[in-house]
């Protein structure tokens, strides 16, 4: 009989799981479902960086897209079911009580975004980032104990647990007085699933404890309560509660519980394995190995490679989020980085374009008015194809949501040159395209430089498939080949390659990858041309991205 596996997938927007046979590694079926809270907008202050996402969306959304799951699924197939794993976003912790559920789940903390699971891209923890980054410095410089922030690129961001935590507790009396610990969305979902969410219980991924929370076997686990207390008191406690014994995701975190079974329509007691950040589960779908860089391309971008424990040895690697023993395939150091802004940055275009219809359109129904907006992107992205590389005069940065990699700084921002009365909106897309093309160099430059070997890379995500255009601006831009992967659902496929593994079917991730990981589709090349064109362009994007650092760092000082 034919064994099949689960991959569920928590992107930023929707869950989506996928059924695969672990004989053939075909994808039997797949489902997508929105989180419903999220859809609304609610809990979520764009204008201050703020995202928060209430757990119940995970549970309900995990429920109903398991349900739409066997809808497409061949009949009886839920019964050959022996394994899932769970990816998620990261880093997207909650605060939990002494019994480890998270706040919002209580009623009086229900429409409480501080209670709510920060998402990865909420920013409003800046100040505690950098109050982070300063302490672990001065730690590092009184000899008062190793630089905690060596293995993750040197500088805390204000993406990651313990910058959001701070920034929790500090903001809110009342959840600072229930909260007993926070837990990531990975490893929290997969301990609801084995019904081992009590502290007690609570065991986590090597991928989140690694990459955001400071974890490092060098130092046993967790910085001291200390150096916690140290930037603020309401740290006390906090990281001696957390256990520091981590997971592999290779390694099975328990058994479906009953309950669960039940609501998903699975067998009861099959294998769940530890969970991980999606980009990380993605790269091995993608047959991640050494001087391969996979990237995931979509709102954001997540660049994954892995290196050997002797290439690496203990050196680490400036600037980037992080390298950590196991994180991605067990026995090697996954490193990843990444741009806080790639889709996104053409969709914050989008937006500003169709601002006017939204005020003047009121002949317009609301799904004529989407209708339209959907045409914007792919319309532009045939105009600026006409373009040629430098036409435009424009030199735009991508960093509108601040810069996760090279060297994380959310106080930078996106700044554009070169306008021009001739500058029509085509010239800017293009601009923009270019733009996140430069900061993917950037990181890809960043690695080779600190000796981390980049000889390939493959794209996954809704990018890679959906825009020729930036696929190929990118070729050009980075001067080497670039592989699409065919699979639709690669961070999923990712986690079910996990789930088949922790479920038994084959002994290593490497059988199972053999196996299950996905073929590449497609190749762009770069064209030899463009590409010198590009290079003499890219020092442009450097010298603005030196003027837009050069006055972030004055404004810091006071001096402006
Ligand atoms: N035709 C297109 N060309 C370029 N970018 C696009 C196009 N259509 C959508 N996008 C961008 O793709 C991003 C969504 O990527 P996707 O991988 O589907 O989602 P997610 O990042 O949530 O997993 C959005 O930021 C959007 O701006
Ligand atoms: O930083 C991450 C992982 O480390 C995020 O999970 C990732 O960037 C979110 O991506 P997406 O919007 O494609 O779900």
């Amino acid at each position: 009989m034919s064994l099949y596996v689960i991959g569920i997938d928590y992107g930023s927007d929707s869950v989506r799981a996928l059924l695969v046979d672990t004989s053939s590694g075909r994808e039997l079926a797949s489902a997508v479902v929105h989180y419903p809270r999220w859809s609304q907008g609610l809990y979520c202050e764009p204008g201050r960086d703020q995202f928060r996402q209430h757990p119940q969306d995970y549970l309900d959304s995990l429920e109903q897209v398991l349900q739409a799951l066997w809808q497409q699924a061949p009949a009886g197939s839920s019964s050959k079911v022996v394994g899932l794993s769970v990816d998620t976003t990261g880093s997207t912790p909650v605060a939990i009580n002494s019994a480890g559920v998270p706040l919002a789940l209580l009623p009086e903390f229900a429409q409480n975004p501080n209670a709510m699971f920060v998402l990865w891209k909420d920013h409003t923890a800046v100040a505690e980032a950098a109050e982070i980054t300063a302490a672990a410095n001065d730690y590092a410089a009184r000899a008062v104990g190793p630089n905690y922030l060596q293995f993750i690129g040197g500088i805390y961001s204000s993406e990651w647990y313990w910058a959001k935590a701070l920034h929790v507790l500090r903001q809110d009396a009342a959840v600072r007085a229930a909260a007993y610990s926070f837990v990531e969305h990975c490893d929290w979902i997969t301990a609801v699933l084995t019904d081992t969410t009590a502290p007690a219980d609570f065991v986590m991924g090597r991928c989140a404890t690694g990459h955001k929370m400071m974890w490092h076997q060098r130092w046993g686990g967790f910085p001291p309560n200390a150096f916690f207390t140290g930037i603020d008191p309401v740290l006390d406690g906090f990281a001696t509660r957390l256990n520091a014994d981590t997971r592999t995701s290779d390694q099975t975190a328990g058994r479906l519980c009953a309950e669960w079974a039940q609501r998903l329509g699975l067998p009861r007691g099959i294998a769940i394995g530890y969970g991980a950040f999606d980009c990380h589960m993605g790269a091995v779908a993608a047959n991640v190995r050494p001087g391969v860089l996979t990237k995931v391309m979509g709102t954001s971008t997540c660049d994954i490679t892995v290196a050997s424990p002797e290439l690496l040895a203990d050196k680490p690697v400036r600037g980037i989020c992080g390298q950590v023993d196991g994180s991605v395939l067990p026995g090697m150091i996954g490193l990843e980085a990444g741009q806080s802004a790639f889709g996104d940055l053409y969709a914050w275009f989008r937006d500003l374009l169709s601002f006017p219809l939204q005020l003047l359109g009121q002949s317009l129904t609301p799904a004529a008015l989407e209708a339209l907006q959907a045409q914007i992107i792919p319309a532009l992205s045939l105009e600026a194809a006409k373009l040629t590389p430098g036409q435009t005069g424009i030199t735009a940065l991508d960093w509108v949501n601040g810069r996760r990699t090279p060297d994380a700084s959310q106080r930078v921002a996106m700044a554009i040159s070169g306008l021009k009365m001739g500058s029509q909106a085509p010239h800017m897309f293009r601009a923009l395209v270019e733009a996140t093309a430069y900061g993917s160099r950037a990181i890809t430059e960043r690695f080779r430089e600190q000796g981390v070997p980049v000889d390939s890379i493959v794209v996954i995500g809704g990018i890679s498939k959906k825009s020729p255009l930036v696929m190929q601006i990118c070729a050009d831009v980075w001067n080497c080949e670039i592989a699409v992967l065919d699979s639709e659902q690669s961070c999923a496929l990712g986690a079910a390659i996990f789930a088949a593994v922790a479920g038994g079917v084959f002994p290593t991730v490497a059988a199972a990858q053999a196996v299950m990981a996905s073929p590449v589709c497609q190749t762009y090349q770069p064209n030899a041309v463009k590409a010198a064109v590009y290079d003499r362009l890219y020092k442009q994007y450097q010298q603005l991205g030196d003027f837009v650092n050069a006055s972030v760092a004055v404004e810091s000082q006071g001096a402006v």
